[in-house]
């Protein structure tokens, strides 16, 4: 059961220095005062790490929706009725939700991926990828078994390689489950080790009286099922979902690919702690795209050492931020692929000559 995990995870390499440094120098010698562009700039030089090439596309984008359900709903922890979940995946079929607005604003195509709803009916255009109707309650015991939590990750990581098959150049993470801030902030705490107080957020919009019980949901679940943080399928099986679990596959996949990450908020954020948690070579691949007003959220960008792109206060998920940063992706490509540089002109390049012997590997902010 693992093998295929195991092969996936074989194949994830560090980033490609040689491209990196000749991307740098290219970036430097364009007609621009030096590091003007900012972090478009590093976005530059770390598609040519991830690539491999000097000459990256990320023409051809995809967002990935992974959808489940979540037995701790009956807690009480969202402010919306699991059916949302589910009136949901309908909403994206149509192209009427708030990330496909987004999505095509960006020139991305949407897939939406049932992993494990309660949905039974499913409309037509959702990927079939049901490894259980939705989660146990997570408060009372594992909300899934190891196996299905590897399961749900080789779901993912089969979605990144047939988008790396068909020509995806970048791939935007989202994702649908109504009640999934509790198991990522719970996931976060185990993680981080930080208090679940300092972690837990209103989600959807639920009150104060809410959020404390919210929290005290969370300490049980954490509490009963004693997730080894030092095992991220335990994690994920234990105070996970199946969508999470899903995601994590997504960028494990996506990393052997050597195709770049856009994470979105709390919920992928969780599952990309848990897949550099498997692989923490994972991390290089990834672009967060905003800052969630969740808590949990700059947490895990601190824990994985990632910038976000954005500062838009939003609390949405369905990869509604990834869908935004996208079009911010694809300026830093468009830069230097197109931009006059010095020479052109036919004056010497005024970057500092030192630069060419710095061994500090910038773009991986
Ligand atoms: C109409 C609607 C659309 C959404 N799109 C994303 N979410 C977001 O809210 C859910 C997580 O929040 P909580 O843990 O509080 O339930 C997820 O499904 C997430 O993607 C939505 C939620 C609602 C209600
Ligand atoms: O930050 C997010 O991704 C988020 C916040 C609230 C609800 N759903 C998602």
């Amino acid at each position: 059961m693992l093998e295929k995990l195991f092969q996936v995870i074989n194949r994830i390499e560090r980033l490609n220095m040689v491209s990196m440094h000749q991307m740098r120098r290219s970036v430097n010698n364009l007609t621009k005062p030096l590091g003007s562009l900012g972090r478009l700039e590093e976005i530059a030089v770390r598609l040519a790490g991830i690539t491999g090439s000097v000459q990256p596309s990320v023409d051809k984008k995809a967002i990935v929706v992974m959808c489940g359900d979540h037995g701790v709903v009956q807690e009480g922890v969202s402010a919306y009725p699991q059916e949302v979940t589910g009136l949901m995946m309908a909403n994206f079929i149509r192209r009427s939700a708030a990330v496909n607005v987004l999505a095509q604003q960006a020139g991305a195509e949407v897939q939406v991926i049932d992993v494990g709803t309660l949905l039974t009916d499913l409309p037509e255009g959702v990927v079939r990828r049901k490894v259980r109707p939705g989660t146990a309650n997570m408060a009372q015991g594992p909300a899934m078994t190891k196996q299905e939590a590897v399961a749900a990750i080789h779901v993912g990581m089969d979605t990144a390689y047939e988008l790396a098959d068909k020509g995806i150049e970048v791939i935007g993470l989202g994702e649908m489950g109504i009640g999934n801030t509790t198991p990522s902030s719970a996931m976060t705490a185990v993680f981080t080790n930080h208090p679940v107080e300092q972690i837990t957020g209103r989600g959807t919009g639920i009150d104060d009286e809410a959020l404390a019980a919210k929290t005290k949901v969370i300490e049980r679940a954490i509490e009963v099922n004693q997730p080894d943080p030092g095992d991220a399928v335990d994690v994920l099986a234990k105070v996970g979902g199946l969508e999470i679990a899903g995601l994590a596959g997504v960028i494990m996949g996506a990393a052997a690919r050597r195709v770049p990450v856009v994470i979105d908020g709390v919920i992928t954020g969780a599952a990309a702690l848990a897949a550099c948690r498997i692989e923490p070579r994972c991390r290089d691949y990834l672009f967060a795209s905003h800052l969630s007003v969740e808590p949990a959220h700059r947490i895990v960008l601190d824990e994985l050492g990632l910038k976000p792109l954005l500062h838009l206060d939003m609390r949405l998920g369905e990869g509604t931020g990834a869908a935004l940063a996208l079009p911010v992706i694809e300026s830093a490509v468009q830069l230097v692929s197109r931009m006059a540089t010095f020479e052109d002109l036919g004056i010497p390049s005024p970057a500092p000559e030192e630069d060419e012997f710095s061994l500090a590997v910038d773009g991986l902010k």
